[in-house]
């Protein structure tokens, strides 16, 4: 039996005024809603951006952890003062997320700016970051399934609050696991707007600059520029695949062989060797829900986007009790540079597993509800 549950979002979505570029003043408003803290409050809440309080370094600067004088702890991103690339982001930032709130996304407290400085004041997230928390060999923690599953469908609802929520829609650009934090309890935030983009319904795709991470970067929007909601699918999908295997998709070698991870990991699909992909210090997991997450990850990475499913599918997908239908399966998409570091502007390989590249509508076949 065919699942019918599946089409467009039937959630009302949410006007995020700040977000409606039309509305009088709006541009305007953009530092003026935001919370602006002052250097010196900033500098006391670190110490004077003491080293002992710093927590890492992105693109856009160093992140410490600071405290408020109310005891409220923060991270404080710090953006190096001569980046033209980090003055857009802070904005873009401050232009998507302030006033957006949801348990899956991390919430920006406030903004600092002060001469050349400019600083974003975030909720701080006590377990770090994905990629650090769970991934590779240095990570510090081992969870166990129910976390892990909790994890992915944690991140798939602020992707789907994104997506299919808000209006103008929101594509993230940037999913990858050191872009999702983590609380106390391992709830998973997204992190990082950065890079993002209003996506106004009235359009297909915006045709953009390529940025973003290599080994998450779906190969239609590297290869062409053309960015969907369905490049954040494929982020999460490979994303999906991090958090089941507990590795890190930067290496460039697996199996033995210089091969992506994503290009590896379908290698085990095809050659029904799928549980290798497991985390092998996970222990007692549900094989069946596990192998689900895995194939639904599959689903996500199609070389063609169309046939990807929209986040609220991906939703019912891994949460509901059903069976994929793998005739609709078709192999994941790759894209990789020379160098593997980074995907930014670079167009040296995209591939496919397979020729097969039909453009059709999402399916509605992908699912199947398990009789009972
Ligand atoms: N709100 C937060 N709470 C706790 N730690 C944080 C927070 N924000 C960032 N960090 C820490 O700081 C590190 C750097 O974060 P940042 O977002 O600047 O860079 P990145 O995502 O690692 O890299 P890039 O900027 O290249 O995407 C994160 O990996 C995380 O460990």
């Amino acid at each position: 039996m065919t699942c019918g549950c599946f089409g467009a979002s039937g959630t009302s979505r949410k006007k995020a005024d700040h977000l409606n570029r039309d509305a009088p003043g709006a541009e305007g408003n953009l530092l003026a809603t935001t919370k602006r803290f002052s250097y010196n409050e900033l500098k006391s809440a670190t110490d004077n951006f003491h080293q002992r309080y710093k927590i890492g370094r992105g693109g856009f600067g160093t992140v410490y952890k600071g405290t408020l004088k109310n005891g409220k702890a923060v991270a404080i991103k710090t953006l190096a003062a001569q980046s033209k690339q980090g003055v857009r982001e802070f904005l873009t930032e401050i232009e998507i997320i302030s006033n957006v709130r949801h348990p899956n996304l991390v919430q920006l407290i406030g903004c600092c700016v002060h001469g050349p400085n400019r600083m974003l004041v975030y909720e701080f997230l006590e377990n770090s970051s994905l990629d650090r928390a769970l991934l590779g060999r240095s990570r510090t923690i081992n969870l166990q399934w129910s976390k892990r599953s909790d994890i992915c469908m944690g991140i798939a609802r602020g992707l789907a609050y994104l997506h299919e929520e808000l209006v103008p829609r929101i594509v993230h650009r940037d999913i990858k696991a050191s872009n999702i934090l983590l609380d106390k309890d391992f709830r998973p935030k997204i992190g990082d707007f950065g890079l993002a983009k209003l996506f106004p319904d009235d359009i297909t795709h915006i045709s953009t600059k390529i940025a973003g991470t290599t080994g998450y970067l779906a190969p239609e929007y590297a290869l062409g520029g053309q960015l969907t909601l369905k490049a954040d699918v494929y982020s999460f999908g490979v994303l999906v695949l991090e958090v089941v295997s507990g590795r890190s998709s930067g290496s460039l070698n697996w199996g033995g062989l210089q091969k992506l991870f994503l290009e590896w990991a379908w290698q085990l699909y095809e050659e029904g060797r799928m549980l290798e992909l497991v985390d092998p210090e996970m222990e007692g997991f549900p094989q069946e829900e596990v192998l689900k997450y895995i194939k639904v990850a599959f689903f996500c990475t199609q070389s063609n986007a169309n046939r990807r499913p929209m986040i609220s599918q991906v939703i019912e997908m891994l949460s509901r009790d059903i069976r994929l239908n793998e005739k609709e399966l078709t192999p994941p998409g790759f894209f990789q540079t020379s160098t593997g570091l980074s995907g930014t502007q670079s167009k040296e390989k995209v591939s496919e597993a397979s020729t097969s590249h039909q453009m059709t509508s999402v399916p509605s076949t992908i699912t199947q509800v398990i009789p009972r």
